[in-house]
């Protein structure tokens, strides 16, 4: 079964505040997003790559992922996350009429354990349309109101962090992006607005998302020798 993967890599990463995009900030010497295209190749059941990159960078993107011998597409982004996964997911859609598979990973992510990536293709193919990584909230919650006066303290047994790749059918997909708008911090979200069931499985502590300058440092001492697997 053929299976593509987009990867949304045209954030700005303000948060970060490198001042380069995001996906090309190096980690040990080496750029997050060939880190992160290099973990979902090696884990053997990607067919094709899709990178959507920042508009400005898409031929010096291209030019970097080939420099380290690895084979992706590579469009332009949009103005968000989600308009990104848009566009790269129209292109394969356009190019790979027959995909069956599609995974959607955050470049930011670039750690993440093969074993995910390959156990979220393995939930899909074993007939769930839509399947995401997640870990246990391991701090109490609270919701709070616009005055940051908390208002009650969620059961953190019912809560999961969500991480990518998220796997999804590409029909379910398709009619996620056709019919329930823009508005979801991740794509299972918009799937969920279709009514489609989203299964979660297990994620990893590796699959954690460079967002500061704090992740980042954590991420250099997860890539040093001896680190914890
Ligand atoms: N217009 C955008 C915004 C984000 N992303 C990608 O979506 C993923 C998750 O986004 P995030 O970690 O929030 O990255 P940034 O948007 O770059 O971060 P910031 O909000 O700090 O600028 C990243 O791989 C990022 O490159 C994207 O492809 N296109
Ligand atoms: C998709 C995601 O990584 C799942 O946790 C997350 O929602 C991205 O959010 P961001 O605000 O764009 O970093």
């Amino acid at each position: 079964m053929s299976t593509v993967v987009l990867v949304p890599a045209a954030g700005r990463g303000e948060r970060l505040g490198h001042g380069v995009p995001k996906a090309l900030v190096p980690v040990r010497g080496v750029a997050l997003l060939v880190h992160a295209v290099r973990g979902l190749l090696s884990a053997g059941r990607v067919r094709h790559v899709v990178v959507a990159a920042p508009p400005a960078e898409v031929s010096a993107t291209s030019a970097l992922l080939t420099a380290h011998g690895l084979v992706a597409e590579v469009v332009p982004g949009g103005a968000d996350r989600t308009a990104s996964v848009r566009l790269a997911f129209e292109h394969a859609l356009r190019v790979h009429p027959d995909v069956r598979t599609v995974l959607v990973h955050d470049a930011a992510r670039a750690f993440t354990p093969p074993s995910v990536v390959n156990a979220v293709v393995a939930a899909v193919e074993s007939g769930s349309p839509a399947v995401i990584p997640v870990l246990p909230v391991a701090d109490t919650v609270k919701r709070v109101d616009a005055h940051d006066v908390v208002q009650d303290t969620p059961d953190r047994a019912a809560l999961r962090v969500v991480q990518t790749p998220q796997g999804f059918d590409v029909a379910t997909l398709r009619r996620a992006y056709a019919e329930a708008g823009d508005s979801a911090t991740d794509d299972a979200g918009l799937v969920e607005k279709i009514g489609v069931p989203v299964l979660t499985i297990p994620g990893h502590p590796r699959a954690m998302k460079v967002t500061t300058p704090f992740d980042l440092a954590i991420a250099e001492a997860v890539l040093a020798e001896g680190a914890p697997a």
